[in-house]
């Protein structure tokens, strides 16, 4: 696969895949994720997810646990991102590790970044509904006090760039937005949208969609640059990494 073609201009570094994946392969996907063993999910406040691959206990180190057929055999969605070329450089040449996230109308994910434990390459399979991802800067100079008491560095309010992610989609990240810059999602219910690619956030202000012109769903196009409102359903996301260390050495 020619991922180049898919290189997200005015980025160093994102790569967005419309229709990674075909409708029948998604809802293969969703309906193992139904089906999976109740214990499997992590509670989180506001937000479930399972890891598949293994968990990273100590020192970024992975304890492996066998991936689930659904991923590596049909549809073969990680087969499927090594083929793309994203990973060519990472120490397994493909991903070993992969976070499911269960987002239902509401929930998001707060900026973060991803941390040392992984190659940086991230590759995301949105399935069930889109969202509005973000990519968020440091301030320059400025740190906060934590809940914790530790001092952290401040974000800044206004995302750098921001994308539309289509369900089946993929999106790639590496390079400095990756061990640089942080990313999250917007804890609403629906996106509306200003016209001409604008996405307007919770504070009021407004951000331009990056891969707007990359959007193949044409209901979803045509809100983005017509202006309006899109309510979001349940969202599962694979976030798919290689984790660099792994125990017993493969
Ligand atoms: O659900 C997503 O698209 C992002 C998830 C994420 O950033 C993470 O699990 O670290
Ligand atoms: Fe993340």
């Amino acid at each position: 696969m020619d991922l180049a073609k898919h290189h997200l201009q005015g980025t160093s570094a994102i790569y967005y895949i419309p229709n990674f994946i075909s409708e029948d392969e998604e809802q293969y996907l969703l309906r193992k994720i139904e089906d999976s063993p109740k214990q499997k999910w992590k509670m989180l406040n506001n937000r479930r997810l399972q890891l598949w691959g293994g968990e990273i206990l100590q020192k970024n180190v992975l304890f492996r646990n066998d991936l689930p057929p659904f991923l590596n055999h049909y549809p073969d969605v990680l087969g499927r991102l090594k083929f793309t070329g994203a990973f060519d450089q990472s120490p397994h040449k493909g991903p070993n590790h992969v976070i499911l996230n269960e987002y239902h109308p509401g929930q998001g994910i707060m900026p973060h970044e991803d941390g040392p434990s992984y190659h940086p390459v991230v590759a995301t399979i949105s399935l069930g509904s889109h969202t509005a991802f973000h990519y968020y800067r440091y301030k320059d100079n400025e740190s906060v006090n934590g809940d914790s008491g530790a001092t952290g560095r401040s974000v800044e309010h206004t995302p750098l760039l921001s994308l539309i992610l289509e369900p089946r989609s993929v999106v790639v990240t590496t390079g400095e937005l990756y061990t640089m810059h942080l990313h999250g999602i917007d804890e609403v219910d629906a996106d509306t949208f200003a016209g001409d690619g604008f996405l307007l956030l919770p504070s009021g202000s407004q951000s331009l969609i990056m891969n707007h012109h990359m959007i193949q769903d044409k209901s979803i196009a045509q809100i983005i640059e017509s202006g309006g409102t899109i309510e979001r359903t349940t969202r599962h996301s694979l976030t798919c990494r290689d984790v660099e260390k792994v125990a017993g050495g493969r």
